[in-house]
């Protein structure tokens, strides 16, 4: 499992942890954006709670993550589950079904650098890759041209995602003690990866 607040590295590091070690990444938060695009019942429902920043209701997100989690891929290679849990009851889901991780990965990232790779954050829908027009700007123009920006990511409700990451993340802690491994904010992303993979 990988937790941190918004914009703290999830993505960039399953990206790395899931190429090397050949786990599916499940990420709920794609689940849901999954679920919106589609326009089902649950994504219309999901989509007011995601555009406040708040979390999304128990009874939609834990049988879509339960049944993602259950799939032959994820069961034959492993998986690294990406925001989620997120509440007590949201991980006690998953202890009834004897689920636990091999690793809590924690990221500690400080909250001014946050908000600013927040509003700088892009994604480039062909590849799924993330891109940060500071920090990370695209390799060409034309990828440039095709970026696009989440809905959730502006100053004002990436403070909201902040406020709700941090009433949620110590409920799930103290579940996970046992297997946490706190990665703090200082190293480049590939280092950062380097350093910590040893614990994967
Ligand atoms: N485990 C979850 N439980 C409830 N809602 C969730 C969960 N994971 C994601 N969401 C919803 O989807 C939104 C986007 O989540 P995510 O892509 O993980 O971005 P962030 O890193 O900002 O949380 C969240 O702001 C929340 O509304």
């Amino acid at each position: 499992m990988i937790s941190g607040a918004p914009a703290s590295g999830k993505g960039t590091q399953c990206e790395l942890i899931t190429d090397k070690y050949g786990l599916v990444h499940i990420a709920a938060g794609d689940l849901l954006r999954a679920e919106v695009a589609a326009g089902t019942e649950n994504g219309i429902k999901a989509q007011e709670y995601m555009n406040k920043g708040q979390l999304v209701p128990n009874e939609i997100v834990v049988s879509m993550v339960k049944r993602r989690l259950e799939e032959q891929d994820a069961q034959e290679k492993g998986w690294l589950l990406d925001g989620y849990p997120r509440s007590v009851s949201q991980a006690d889901a998953l202890e009834a079904l004897n689920i636990r991780p091999h690793v809590f990965i924690l990221l500690q990232v400080p909250e001014d650098i946050l908000v600013e790779r927040v509003v700088g954050r892009r994604l480039d829908p062909v590849t799924g890759k993330i891109y940060h027009l500071t920090y990370a700007p695209p390799e060409t123009p034309e990828i440039e041209a095709r970026l696009t920006q989440r809905s959730d990511d502006t100053e004002e409700r990436v403070k909201l995602r902040l406020k709700t990451h941090r009433q949620n993340v110590e409920d799930v802690l103290s579940i996970y003690s046992d297997v946490i491994v706190p990665v703090s904010f200082g190293s480049i992303t590939s280092s950062l990866f380097a350093e910590k993979s040893r614990f994967v």
